[in-house]
């Protein structure tokens, strides 16, 4: 049965954040209301460790580890701290050069994807930021060890730029394939505390057989609109693995008026959704009352108009606990929306189906594609 329609008002994109004060939202998709016209923060960090990227490699860390660079979450800084070789920093520090040459750091991409821009965040680093950087990409098979990546063939993605301290660098990708690796370069040296990498996640397609997470960020679902993501985004819940605590999870603000506060996603590919896991983990004082979901095949014309068909009904969900549901009536889709009543948390939402026929097929040719 199609459920009633669904009317509460959203810019599609990425939700942004305006109160004063707002925690900023520091997930892999989450939105980043300090970026000018950086649109390519709303998609998927592909570099984020809560995504399951690693930083492989990188020439030098003697002051600060690599691995900080794609932590979630901003960078912090305590001016008292200092270790035995010299100040502590939130990020990756290389010494001073004495030579010609320069620093890079390799990140494994959480999962394969189409990057369409970077932000280069040099928080806290004011008298020893590099003043220009460059990234290259490469698709390599496998996991190659760092001996192997070095031999890998790289492309520029982004040209050697200028790069300003204590800052956001924001730096838009035109390329269009997919990559499984990004090289940092910083000249001559210097310190970043985050790496961002944004784009579309886009897996082998032989992943996507049997019964999958048609949601699961590392699949290729992305969150598409939401009401309101005040405290975190729901780009969170579709993230491997189950959140630790509640700042992994959606937050959105005491809803005062009338209404209730939503998110839309885009599954992986076409398919159709036989049970569901709505986890309200974490989510004490503010679950949700109640829950609904229903999917949507706008295939031909938008979002906006779309038909929505429940695929579980409103129905009460209880606080800090894995809601395991069937679904009522099995449609294709190619978008889910998740309804809370009247506003809370979740910190996980999986969708479990196959990808239809046609899905596979749009899988196979989009991989097919972007293959460089
Ligand atoms: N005060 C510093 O940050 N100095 C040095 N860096 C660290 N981490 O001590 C440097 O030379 O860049």
């Amino acid at each position: 049965m199609t459920g009633p329609s669904h009317s509460t008002p959203t810019a599609p994109g990425a939700p942004t954040p305006t109160a004063p004060g707002a925690p900023t939202p520091t997930a892999p998709g989450a939105p980043t209301p300090t970026a000018p016209g950086a649109a390519f923060t709303g998609l998927t960090d592909l570099a984020s460790r809560a995504l399951g990227a690693s930083v492989v490699a990188a020439n030098d860390e003697l002051f600060a580890s690599r691995e900080n660079l794609i932590n979630p979450g901003e960078a912090a800084f305590d001016p008292q701290a200092f270790g035995h070789k010299g100040k502590l920093y939130d990020g990756w520090e290389t010494r001073r050069r004495r030579d010609a040459g320069h620093d890079w750091a390799v990140v494994r991409l959480g999962a394969p994807g189409i990057v369409r821009g970077v932000v280069v965040d040099t928080a806290w680093f004011r008298g020893n930021y590099p003043p220009n950087v460059s990234v290259e990409a490469a698709h390599v098979a496998d996991y190659p060890d760092a001996a192997a990546l070095a031999d890998a063939q790289w492309t520029t993605v982004v040209r050697r730029t200028d790069c300003a301290g204590d800052a956001k660098n924001y730096y838009a990708v035109e390329d269009p394939h997919c990559w499984t690796h990004v090289r940092l370069s910083i000249y001559p040296d210097g310190g970043v505390a985050r790496f961002r990498v944004h784009g579309e996640a886009l897996p082998d397609p032989r992943f996507l057989t049997g019964t999958i997470d048609l949601v699961a960020a590392d699949n290729g679902g992305r969150l598409e609109q939401t009401s309101d993501a005040f405290y975190s985004s729901p780009a969170q819940i579709i993230l491997p693995g189950r959140a630790r605590h509640m700042g992994e999870g959606w937050e959105n603000a005491r809803r005062r008026g009338g209404g209730n506060d939503h998110a839309v996603f885009a599954l992986a590919a076409p398919g159709t959704v036989r049970h569901v896991e709505v986890d309200t983990g974490y989510y004490v004082g503010n679950a949700p009352g109640w829950v609904r979901l229903s999917v949507a095949d706008p295939r031909g014309s938008d979002l906006e108009t779309a038909a929505w068909t429940d695929i579980v009904a409103k129905r009460p969900v209880v606080p800090d606990t894995r809601h395991r549901l069937l679904v009522e009536q099995a449609v294709e889709g190619t978008h889910v929306r998740l309804d809370v009543y009247p506003d809370g948390g979740l910190s996980r939402l999986r969708l479990w189906g196959e990808v239809s026929a046609s899905g596979r097929e749009l899988a196979e040719e989009r991989w097919r594609r972007a293959r460089p």
